[in-house]
């Protein structure tokens, strides 16, 4: 991609792991309420490259995100428990902001950090908790309507909503990845449903980088590495976007340590 890519909450955990990841890949623009950590600033980044701003600020937004050809937007309350005002502003009334200043800006593709809970009732008290167990078969692959576990999943099945209207009516590229749980280094710790979600740094670097590169219309994918734990369907995001996850946390006791360092040496 020539333009630059506008990453909103690049300083959050999220941000950072693609800026790891992808961040010499692309020209970026740095979005986010509070400053990004110099470490995690890629080589090309200058001062101008970075805004300090909130997304409900559309003037900022709107200056933010002239000239970019896609958009990756993370800003926004992540936690499950955040409450009604939290989540209406800074997640719908945030991301609205952002979509709106791009389709007006001429921005090609939108990639949008949806999340788990956006579906997470589907987790019914008779499935759980063997959805979360290797041998269960149940899956969810995108397709299935929104069932929120919280207000905070309201607001992201909403994020998930605008970006459907903004790719039917202005003709713009849309993902919604429904991120699992990122967690850096080993898969969360003694928690079966997050190690059934679990997604890794480098695959999130590399989920967000074919989520800017592939061919595709409007798509909600699951966020999450290829775990033989696992209730959300991949095959989508390896089809449409050519998804290849590298890691699996089969890999990782219970307790999250890696299992081949507790292999007795074979030499
Ligand atoms: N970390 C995870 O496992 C998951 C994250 N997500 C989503 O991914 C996105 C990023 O999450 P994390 O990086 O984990 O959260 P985080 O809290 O680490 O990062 C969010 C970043 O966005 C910024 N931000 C928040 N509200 C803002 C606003 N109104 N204007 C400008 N900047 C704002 C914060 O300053 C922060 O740097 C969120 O939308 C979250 O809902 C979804 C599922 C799982
Ligand atoms: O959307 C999110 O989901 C993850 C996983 O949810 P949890 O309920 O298992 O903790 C969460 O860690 C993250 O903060 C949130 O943004």
């Amino acid at each position: 991609m020539d333009e630059p890519v506008l990453l909103t909450g690049a300083g959050g955990r999220v941000g950072r792991a693609i800026l790891t990841g992808i961040g010499e890949a692309y020209d970026w623009r740095l979005l986010d309420r509070e400053p990004v950590a110099a470490e995690f600033l890629p080589d090309r980044v200058t001062d101008d490259d970075v805004i300090v701003a909130d997304v409900t600020d559309e003037a900022s937004v709107r200056e933010a995100v002239d000239g970019a050809g896609a958009v990756v937007h993370l800003a926004g309350d992540p936690r499950p428990n955040a409450p009604w005002d939290s989540v209406l502003a800074n997640n719908i009334d945030g991301t609205q902001t952002v979509l709106s200043a791009a389709v007006d800006a001429g921005v090609d593709r939108f990639v949008f950090a949806s999340s788990n809970h956006a579906a997470g009732a589907y987790e019914t008290d008779e499935r759980t908790p063997d959805m979360y167990r290797t041998d269960d078969e149940f899956r969810l692959d995108g397709s299935e309507l929104p069932r929120p576990s919280n207000l905070y999943g309201v607001s992201k099945a909403t994020g998930e909503t605008l970006g459907r209207f903004y790719h039917d009516h202005h003709d713009l590229t849309v993902a919604c990845v429904r991120i699992g749980n990122l967690t850096k280094g080993h898969p969360p710790k003694e928690y079966e449903r997050g190690q059934a979600m679990w997604l890794s740094h480098r695959d999130c670097a590399h989920l967000f980088d074919r989520c800017l590169r592939a061919d595709y219309d409007y798509e909600i994918v699951y966020g999450i590495s290829d775990n033989d734990r696992k209730y959300y369907s991949i095959e989508r995001a390896r089809e449409v976007l050519g998804y290849d996850p590298q890691d699996n946390s089969a890999e990782y006791t219970f307790a999250g340590e890696p299992k081949e360092e507790l292999e007795p040496d074979s030499a």
